[in-house]
């Protein structure tokens, strides 16, 4: 008989109780995660509205899905790949100097521990170099003068001067983030075509977005942990916040996701392609009718893991609602208007302290 156990999940509706399975992750079915090729994506709308159709079934079933093709050059994710190592691999000092805290709180370096995204496990055994959106190398704005919408400059000037001796970091992880942000957008117009919308629907609203980039490595463990106690996390199950999340992780396995059944699925890597998944803003405008699924990594193998997601949100000041294609008579709006900036802010704030200021409440219904 299967056993389970409860974790507390922040989703978004506020935090829940959830039974999970404790039984090894399974192999997901094809239609808990189909891998769909992007080949035909700058083919023209019909072509994409067949790619759409797909990723509306995965969208509705479990919000994780793989795509190959996706154009991004398998030599540039190794060089990016090559410079986090190197990145890693210096001394905690020379790591701290672009501190998460120092930075501003936007981009920087979390050591290993430093987080811990859910509170019913243990903290979170990875460390990370985070990049946040800045207009100045978004290629839709290349030529022009820019605004610091978002107050990040200084922040992210600050990172890349606190890694200026790591020479060919700063152009490589640009380059990396230009690629993804691109296909992001192309992505959204995709999810914008899944849920019954023209593919431009949500163009206005990507000029500016909040899009991280996070780098990711998962120390290995040396032996199994005594008294029959598991290894720490990676990182503790949690939703993603924003739209849509694209994630190259490498050959190690460990990323787990959570069945309808609660049962986990192992999303075991597949070369050459990214994993997509959805995230909390856009279950929320598709009126829960897309799923943003709970997810962890373990790193259980004695070596490192490393995985670079992407997350996409909307320009964080527009204020979103719930799209006309997901309300009808039978279906009203289950969410209040909100932006996806404050939302970010509200579930960060959430995540870190477990509460929600009052004035914030009406934000997570
Ligand atoms: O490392 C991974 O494969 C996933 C990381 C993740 O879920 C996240 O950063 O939100
Ligand atoms: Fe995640």
């Amino acid at each position: 008989m299967t056993s389970f156990t409860t974790l507390e999940l922040l989703t978004p509706t506020g935090p829940v109780s959830r039974r999970v399975s404790l039984a090894p992750p399974r192999k997901p079915t094809e239609s808990e995660m189909p891998i769909i090729d992007l080949t035909t994506i700058d083919d023209g709308e019909n072509a994409r509205k067949v790619l759409a159709e797909k990723m509306k079934l995965a969208a509705e079933n479990t919000g994780f899905f793989y795509v190959s093709n996706h154009g991004i050059p398998e030599k540039l994710i190794q060089s990016a790949l090559e410079q986090v190592k190197g990145f890693f691999n210096q001394s905690p000092a020379d790591k701290d100097r672009v501190g998460f805290a120092r930075s501003g709180k936007s981009c920087g370096y979390h050591s290993v521990g430093s987080t811990q995204i859910n509170n019913t496990e243990t903290r979170d055994k990875k460390e990370t170099f985070s990049m946040r959106y800045d207009t100045r190398i978004d290629p839709f704005h290349a030529g022009k003068t820019h605004e610091d919408v978002n107050s990040t400059f200084a922040a992210t000037d600050f990172v890349w001067n606190g890694t200026s001796h790591l020479p060919n970091f700063r152009p490589v992880l640009t380059e990396f983030y230009q690629e993804r942000l691109k296909l992001a957008r192309k992505i959204i117009r995709l999810f914008a075509l899944a849920l019954g919308l023209p593919e431009d629907y949500f163009d206005s609203i990507v000029t500016q977005p909040g899009a991280d980039a996070v780098h990711i490595h998962y120390p290995g463990t040396d032996e199994m942990p005594r008294n029959g106690q598991d290894v720490d996390v990676g990182i503790g199950s949690h939703t993603d916040i924003q739209c849509v999340t694209l994630l190259w992780q490498d050959m190690s396995g460990g990323l787990q996701v959570l069945s309808a059944a609660d049962e986990w699925l192992d999303a075991q890597p597949i070369e050459g392609t990214l994993v997509i998944n959805i995230g909390d803003f856009l279950q929320r405008l598709s009126n829960n009718k897309f799923k943003s699924t709970v997810h962890r990594v373990y790193n259980r193998q004695k070596t490192s893991r490393y995985a670079m997601p992407f997350f996409l949100g909307f320009n964080p000041d527009h204020i979103c609602e719930v799209v006309p294609t997901c309300v009808d008579a039978d279906h009203p709006p289950l969410y209040e208007p909100i932006s996806c900036g404050k939302w970010r802010e509200v579930r960060l704030k959430l995540a870190e302290t477990g509460k929600v200021a009052s004035q914030d409440k009406n934000s997570l219904l």
